[in-house]
């Protein structure tokens, strides 16, 4: 028996197959075309999302199609897709969730007053990430939507309720609760759409996917939809976070993890809905066998990617060799980076803060920029691990670690040092698809049991006042940077 995972996630769409033992036994991925149509809007293809989807469930399942037991689904979270029920068809462009088109809607509302009553209902702060105001501005600005509207005909969704439909043979247009509660729609207590928050946006909730429990028998593969035969259920679905702390194995309080992307994204589990006063997301985890699963989740706009950037600013070829290049000196010699390159996101919500270097003097070497540059990725964790700290009041325990810049262990060191706590990294490459197959498998009442993975764990390495001074540090930067 094989459990299949779809994990559609912005740059690309994966397959993976796996057995009860947690072990990957086919894969395949296709990669997916972003469009910048003007500055600050990000836009996809919904059309190429489904159809990456089939081709990459066509190349992994080649073969065993008969064997896959079960699907789960983790994916992108926040962006919006709009379609027509009776021709299939996505009604223009799908806005993504680094699109801020609806910025000075968002505003607006800010200004109005509407704060306060809207992060009580959602745990959530208004924001262009999320797909309320993007729903009100297809309804506003293209003509389709609000004929299809009239006449019954308008789907509007996540991706997951997208693949889920399309999976169905359009037969099952249903979301999960963790995706829901990040539409800015959803009322978390309730479990509900919200025609108060619909009203507050000028967004039709009567066209939003039906929410359902994370591990619901969402619905069955139709014929002919993909390669797998009629009847295969679709037993899980969590956005790509949420399913990356199910797959570290948190059930409960105390761990956090972060994900090291392009961007970031920390989330613990909080005994109860938490609102945050210290710019983070109170969020459902997931639900599952009956019961919610609140969480606090911070997410940081660029994280991984300033290595990136600083590394063709310094003309090399890549993170790699910006990593050896930190690794030349034993400390920054005073220089402070702030990755402010698309403002800053969670705990510090500055969109208009720019990136900034400081501390520069005569004696500041390219290799004082490369560490400078690792210690920001750490710094702005340690920012959010922090605030969650605060919100709740005790301290955490630590952090696991995933992501592809999770695999420099350099990183994960000055992390561990920077927050004064041991940081684990587990051995799993794909944490997210295996958290949404684990729990697809347990929906089942056929777990996933994995052998032991391999742990590293880093163990802070500096004492207490270092970390204060090089927090200190950190902490004039961003200011500056914030001003
Ligand atoms: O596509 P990813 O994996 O970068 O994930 C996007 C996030 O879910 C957005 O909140």
């Amino acid at each position: 028996m094989f459990v299949l995972a779809i994990d559609q996630g912005t740059t690309n769409t994966k397959a993976l197959v796996f057995a009860q033992d947690g072990e990957v036994v086919r894969s395949a991925s296709a990669s997916c075309h972003t469009d910048y149509p003007h500055p600050g809007w990000a836009e996809q293809s919904a059309s190429e999302i489904w159809a990456t989807t089939r081709q990459v469930i066509g190349d992994a399942c080649a073969g065993i199609e008969t064997e896959i037991a079960a699907i789960g689904i983790s994916n992108q979270r926040e962006t919006l897709v709009v379609w027509d029920a009776t021709t299939g068809e996505p009604v223009g462009p799908a806005p993504i969730w680094q699109c801020r088109r609806t910025a000075d809607e968002c505003a607006a509302l800010i200004e109005a007053g509407h704060s306060d009553e809207v992060s009580t209902l959602t745990g959530l702060g208004i924001n262009p990430l999320f797909p309320a105001s993007k729903l009100a501005w297809v309804l506003k600005n293209r003509p389709e939507p609000e004929d299809l509207h009239r006449v019954g005909r308008l789907r509007a969704g996540t991706v997951d309720s997208w693949l889920l439909w399309n999976l169905t043979g359009r037969a099952v247009f249903a979301t999960d609760h963790s995706n829901a509660s990040r539409t800015l729609l959803f009322d978390t207590e309730r479990l509900a759409w919200s025609p108060r928050l619909g009203e507050i946006f000028g967004a039709p909730i009567d066209c939003l996917a039906t929410p359902m429990a994370s591990d619901a028998r969402f619905g069955e593969t139709a014929q002919g939809a993909t390669t797998l035969p009629a009847g295969v259920p679709i037993h899980a679905m969590m956005g790509d976070s949420h399913a990356a702390l199910f797959g570290h194995g948190v059930r409960g309080p105390g761990k956090v993890k972060a994900t090291y992307g392009t961007g970031s994204s920390l989330m613990t589990l909080t005994r109860q809905r938490t609102l945050s006063s210290h710019g983070l997301s109170g969020t459902i985890a997931w639900t599952q066998d009956g019961n919610t699963a609140h969480a606090l989740e911070g997410n940081i706009t660029v994280s991984a990617q300033a290595a990136a950037f600083m590394a063709e600013m310094l003309g090399l070829n890549g993170p790699a060799e910006l990593s050896d290049l930190a690794l030349q000196v034993s400390d920054n010699g005073g220089v402070c980076f702030v990755p402010a390159l698309a403002g800053l996101g969670a705990p510090h919500w500055q969109d208009d803060a720019r990136g900034l270097v400081s501390g520069l003097s005569l004696g500041s070497r390219p290799a004082h920029l490369a560490r400078a540059t690792f210690e920001a990725i750490a710094h702005q964790v340690t920012d959010v691990l922090e605030a969650m700290e605060q919100d709740l009041g005790h301290p955490l325990n630590g952090l696991s670690a995933d992501g592809g810049a999770s695999a420099n262990s350099f990183l994960m060191q000055l992390q561990a040092d920077f927050i004064g706590k041991p940081v684990e990294r587990r051995e799993i490459a794909e944490i997210g698809a295996f958290g949404v197959a684990s729990m697809a498998a347990e929906a089942l009442g056929m777990p996933i049991v994995a052998g032991a993975k391999e742990i590293r764990i880093f163990d802070p390495a500096t004492d207490a006042t270092a970390r204060r001074g090089a927090r200190n540090e950190w902490k004039i930067a961003i200011a500056r940077a914030c001003r």
